[in-house]
């Protein structure tokens, strides 16, 4: 097909590292002098990945709700708004770790009998530590879900190396291979890869979305699970009217909930000058000073399963040195 524009999906668990990668792309991209489009999709209200995008790019984004369902119809209009408005030369698509990839493949394929646009990779970030302390543990909805975005992926990067020893790396590879027998499996520290390289290995691989089921059958259950695998997984956002200590933030984040694997935010603190970005991964915090353009709140997202709205409220109310008015229950009610 001649003048249709590369779509690539970004897709891996929660916090395994889809903006690190995206930014590698779009900084690739733009070497080559291509001008790249971004679709952004988060559960929580607010696009914090976004914020450290470069403006030159175009960008569509998806909030408060996973691509793969309720936004869904949105991003064959934003994808055909992007083509039609911006004309770039290739698209990417980051899409909320909770995300099932199959549906955002059917989604992109459909879009592309009525709009120029072709599916051609599907990247997956693996969190190696996170995986193999699942595998472990054999736990549920969040293992069957990586599972998923593992066996539909065209490429897979084999992050967070530094976070696991050699053994425990060629113990997660052979892990990985056993789910996707096609995919190249590239090892990486904060994705730093040859993305020549990658792109080189994608394309001999299509996208089938049509993951090949493997001997425990898991395969089975999960399709007829595509939903139910992430409707578990909740949002709750913070927004700050006071600045906050940064130790007792430090603190709090240290003992939250295991429930709650997912954090990110803007925040300003009493006891040190500037703003930040912190961002929450599987027990590793990282905060990067940050000067946002335009009105950014003082806001944080908290993502996980069946963890207390209400309480994480409560702490971060008394953090900011502000009573709760009302539980969040009630407010959220009314
Ligand atoms: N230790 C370690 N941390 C990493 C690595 N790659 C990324 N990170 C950190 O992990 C955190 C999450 O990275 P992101 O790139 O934002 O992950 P994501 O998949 O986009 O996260 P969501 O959009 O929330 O799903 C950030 O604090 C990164 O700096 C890595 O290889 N090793």
């Amino acid at each position: 097909m001649e003048n249709t524009v590369p779509v690539y999906i970004l897709s891996g668990f929660l916090g395994s590292g889809k903006t690190t990668l995206l930014h590698r792309l779009l900084d690739d991209w733009k070497e080559q002098n291509l001008l790249p489009a971004v679709v952004m999709n988060e559960l929580g209200e607010v696009n914090f990945d976004g914020m450290l995008v470069d403006r030159s790019v175009p960008m569509a984004e998806l909030l408060a709700g996973c691509i793969c369902c309720s936004a869904s119809a949105d991003l064959s209009m934003e994808l055909t708004t992007l083509v039609k408005r911006d004309a770039p030369d290739v698209i990417v698509i980051e899409a909320t770790g909770a995300a099932n990839p199959l549906d955002i493949i059917d989604n992109v394929t459909e879009t592309s009998l009525y709009t120029k646009v072709e599916l051609k990779g599907l990247i997956t970030v693996v969190d190696a530590a996170h995986l193999l302390g699942l595998y472990r543990e054999q736990k549920g909805a969040t293992y069957r879900l990586m599972q998923e975005q593992i066996r539909s992926a065209s490429a897979l990067i084999l992050n967070k190396q530094d976070r696991v020893s050699p053994e425990e790396a060629e113990e997660v590879q052979s892990l990985v291979r056993k789910w996707n027998a096609f995919a190249e499996i590239i090892p990486a520290v904060r994705c730093d890869v040859e993305i020549k390289n990658l792109m080189e290995a994608m394309a001999e691989v299509p996208v089938t979305g049509q993951p090949e089921a493997d001997d425990d059958g898991a395969d089975v259950e999960s399709q007829g699970e595509q939903h139910a695998s992430h409707d578990h997984v909740m949002a709750y956002t913070h927004y700050f009217e006071h600045p906050v200590n940064s130790e007792a933030f430090e603190a709090f984040i240290k003992e939250l909930p295991n429930d709650v694997y997912r954090a990110k935010g803007v925040l300003s603190f009493s006891d040190t000058s500037g703003r930040f970005l912190f961002q929450y991964a599987y027990r590793e915090t990282d905060f990067l000073k940050i000067n946002p353009q335009g009105e950014v709140a003082d806001v944080a997202v908290f993502i996980g399963e069946h963890f207390s709205a209400g309480e994480l409220r409560r702490k971060l109310l008394r953090l900011e040195g502000r009573l709760p008015n009302r539980p969040a229950a009630v407010r959220r009610s009314l």
